[in-house]
């Protein structure tokens, strides 16, 4: 595929190949210039959220004013624990169904429908922890992984000779898929016995069993070992270049930086900043919602020895013991004393 051919306009309604753009770049390229704020309209959204929130008890999950998902690109959704980064999700397939608020994909409300009617206009999600069915088979997980495109029941999908029509195709494609993500071989190993990488990538697999549109992966990189990851990676991008659009939930911010195009990040369920991945190391309510959220974080030595000389000097000033007088023993203990 020629690498600068660029034809102006998105790979915008394709979900397979034969895209002769590259749609890594036409992402980039369509947000590149972009201001950096929340709520900023993107050239080409592909999914539109308005006033969306979500609250269980006193507590609001979620509550998103406006935000935009560039068609053709890997936005990664960041936050601290807790964020409401899974609810959104949730939200945004059918899963769960917020108290206010609507939400588009091409245009269309996506509000009040079920995930699989969800499924079956082109937004599929993946899950934190892999709904991969144990003790079904891999090919046979895959096969559950068409009903987004058919609609035929649970049951159904599984009972050889009632599907007929589609069973030929359907396992043509499980297969195509199965092949791309070398898991080919263990078609008919029960998708239990599968490694965690293993499950994420038939997870990954089976979501594009209904020829989506706008893939949502959740912390699709979680638990995986890091040869596995670098092999996920590729995928993701695979799914970019073949003109899918992708939201991803992730921690580790080096697979952020990696592979997003545009960064969204929650706080306490607002989105609180938004940018190019090298935007948001930058922003100060980042850093602060991570901070805020982080206690535990490891600091460096140096950071470790200024909070202790600041501490020293804080006890020293309360208790009139000259500075230095103290091991960092104790004042750590004399620290939590206080708490
Ligand atoms: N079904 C529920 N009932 C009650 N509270 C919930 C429910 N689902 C989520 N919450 C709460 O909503 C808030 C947002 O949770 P959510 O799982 O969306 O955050 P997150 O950003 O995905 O966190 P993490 O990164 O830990 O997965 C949390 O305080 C959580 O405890």
């Amino acid at each position: 595929m020629p690498a600068d051919q660029n034809t102006g306009s998105h790979a915008a309604s394709g979900t397979g190949g034969g895209h002769s753009a590259p749609p890594a770049r036409l992402a980039q390229k369509a947000l590149a210039d972009l201001p950096w704020e929340v709520g900023v309209a993107k050239p080409d959204p592909a999914m539109v959220v308005d006033k969306v929130t979500r609250t269980f008890g006193g507590l609001t999950a979620v509550s998103v004013d406006h935000l935009e998902i560039q068609r053709g690109g890997i936005t990664g959704l960041i936050g601290p624990n807790g964020a409401g980064k899974t609810t959104l999700f949730n939200l945004l397939t059918g899963f769960d169904q917020p108290n206010t608020g609507t939400w588009t994909f091409d245009g269309r409300s996506l509000g009040r429908l079920s995930p699989h009617q969800v499924a079956r206009l082109g937004v599929v999600r993946t899950f934190q922890l892999t709904k991969a069915l144990s003790r079904l088979t891999v090919l046979q997980n895959m096969l559950l992984g068409a009903q987004g495109q058919t609609g035929e029941s649970f049951l159904k999908a599984l009972i050889p000779g009632t599907w007929r029509a589609e069973e030929k195709a359907n396992t043509e494609k499980a297969m195509d898929l199965l092949r791309r993500f070398k898991l080919d071989a263990k078609k008919d190993d029960f998708a239990g016995i599968l490694s965690g990488g293993q499950r994420k990538l038939l997870e990954m697999a089976r979501a594009l069993m209904s020829d989506p549109k706008v893939v949502m992966l959740d912390e699709p990189m979680a638990g995986v070992n890091p040869a596995l990851t670098q092999s996920l990676l590729g995928h993701v991008k695979d799914l970019r270049e073949e003109g899918m659009t992708v939201v991803f939930v992730e921690h580790d911010m080096d697979v952020v930086r990696d592979i997003s195009d545009w960064v969204v990040v929650m706080a306490a369920g607002k989105v609180i900043a938004e940018g190019p991945p090298e935007s948001i190391s930058q922003n100060k309510a980042v850093v602060d919602a991570y901070l805020g959220a982080h206690h535990d974080a490891p600091l460096t030595n140096e950071e470790e020895d200024r909070v202790l000389a600041e501490a020293e000097a804080a006890i020293a000033r309360e208790e009139g013991v000259p500075p230095g007088g103290g091991t960092p023993e104790t004042i750590s203990s004399e620290k939590d004393g206080k708490r």
